[in-house]
């Protein structure tokens, strides 16, 4: 069984609390208890494949999401950055959020800079006071070479399920290319453990 971590990030208010209950349970609950880090679990079966889904959504107001990526940007296989359609400091928040991903991974993982990452834009209902253009939040992504949906937690399902759905694949794909990695320098090294050990007793004999 495969364990996925994935971390919410984004402005108070955004919508991270909607976006992720409309996926887990498909409903649209108006108001959420925000005033605690959260950490979700569920189930899931994609391409025929289970997994232990841990989802971490935290409390924007609380001193841990503060410095969430100082820490937690270790602990989360992927990440979903939040902003709001219809305010414009979320999409800033979100821009500072994904270069920080990017410099905190740069740092800590040896160049490991393509942690899967989904940027979204919502409350997409919300158009008629819309302070972000769709097309700034495609840049955006392209830029931080990063997915990228808007969407409507209050609307609909379907879009959230997919962009989900969409990152837990990435996410598979990108925890198996580092395990590969790490077997492969592994046998590396160990070929040359060997080659130190039994190349140089041969050249004595
Ligand atoms: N119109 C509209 N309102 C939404 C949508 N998603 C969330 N909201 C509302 O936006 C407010 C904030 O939503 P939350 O999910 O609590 O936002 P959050 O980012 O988790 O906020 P914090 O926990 O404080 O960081 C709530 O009143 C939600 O009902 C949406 O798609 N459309």
């Amino acid at each position: 069984m495969n364990d996925i971590k994935l971390a919410l990030l984004g402005s108070q208010g955004a919508g991270k609390s909607a976006v992720l209950v409309r996926f887990l349970t498909r409903r649209f609950i108006g108001e959420y208890a925000s005033n605690a880090n959260s950490l979700y679990h569920k189930r899931l079966s994609i391409d025929g494949r289970q997994l232990n889904l841990e989802v971490f959504d935290p409390c924007s107001q609380s001193s841990e999401a503060r410095c969430i990526l100082e820490e937690p940007v270790d602990w989360a296989d992927g990440f979903v950055v939040v902003y709001n359609i219809s305010d414009l400091t979320s999409f800033i928040n979100a821009k500072n959020i994904l270069q920080q991903i990017r410099e905190a991974r740069t740092d800590n993982c040896k160049g490991d800079t393509d942690v899967p990452v989904c940027l979204v834009g919502n409350k997409q209902d919300l158009c008629h006071a819309r302070q972000v253009q769709e097309e700034e939040g495609r840049c955006l992504a392209q830029e931080n070479r990063c997915n990228f949906q808007e969407v409507s937690a209050a609307e609909s399902y379907q879009d959230i399920a997919n962009l989900f759905t969409q990152l837990i694949r990435q996410v598979m794909e990108h925890l198996k290319y580092r395990a590969d990695r790490r077997r492969y320098s592994g046998s590396k090294s160990m070929a040359k453990l060997i080659n130190n050990v039994f190349g140089k007793r041969r050249k004595s004999v």
